[in-house]
């Protein structure tokens, strides 16, 4: 199977997550737009009715509703049971890195609401340590220069991800060189950084559960 077959595979293994008749928190990229499609057809089949969904992006937003699925503002629920989205990365705590989409911040935001995190990602994603994938960091842009400096002090090399401007009218920093043994301690440092939006190790709002595509097929990961 190639990574966009694997992406499938854990985009309709995540429909089974979803309680009928609740809102959904959804969040960001190809393995989502996978979930959104799996999910809109279970919707078609009769096998699940969703009361709506709560988007973590534009994109997903579009899609959800090019799907009929009806989006709720975040400000409209009080919580969700499940919250599924991709990583770029994830742990073996179930600690992650995302952002590569530049949705970190609005992701976090929906993650904060659920009860549980369920990660959808093909077994690349799985790793070690947190850090090989370039850190995104979303920042207020008159911030760059001297985040950049402070990224240096922990020997990252911070680049400004050119032409984009995320959802939220944030820049984006791509940090290299970072090997992040700590992601709690690490997240809840680069966080208070003025400047910082939203920096993209999620450890607060770490995965409960990941759904793991590879060559045997899904793996479920717990922790
Ligand atoms: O900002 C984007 C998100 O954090 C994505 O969930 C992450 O980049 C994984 O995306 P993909 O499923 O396309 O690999």
């Amino acid at each position: 199977m190639n990574q966009d077959q694997l992406k499938q595979l854990v985009g309709r293994a995540a429909v089974d997550y979803v309680t009928s008749g609740e809102v959904v928190g959804v969040g960001t990229g190809s393995t989502v737009d996978c979930f959104i499609d799996a999910l809109a057809a279970a919707i078609a089949e009769g096998r699940l009715t969703v009361a709506g969904a709560v988007s973590s992006s534009e994109r997903s937003t579009q899609r959800l509703q090019k799907h009929g699925i009806r989006v709720l503002d975040a400000a409209e629920v009080t919580g969700l049971t499940v919250y599924i989205d991709g990583a770029d990365e994830i742990d073996g705590q179930g600690h992650m890195v995302k952002g590569g989409g530049a949705a970190l911040t609005r992701e976090k935001i929906v993650a904060d609401l659920a009860d549980r995190f369920v990660c959808i990602a093909d077994a690349s994603k799985l790793v070690q340590t947190l850090g090989k994938f370039p850190l995104p960091v979303e920042i207020i842009p008159m911030a760059a220069a001297q985040l950049t400096r402070r990224f240096a002090t922990l020997g990252g090399t911070a680049t400004l991800r050119a032409g984009v401007v995320t959802d939220n009218g944030g820049h984006i920093l791509d940090v290299t060189g970072l090997s992040i043994t700590d992601p709690a301690a690490f997240e809840a440092e680069v966080n208070q950084w003025p400047g910082v939006v939203t920096v993209g190790v999620f450890a607060r709002n770490k995965a409960q559960v990941c759904l793991l595509g590879g060559a045997d097929g899904v793996q479920t990961l717990t922790f």
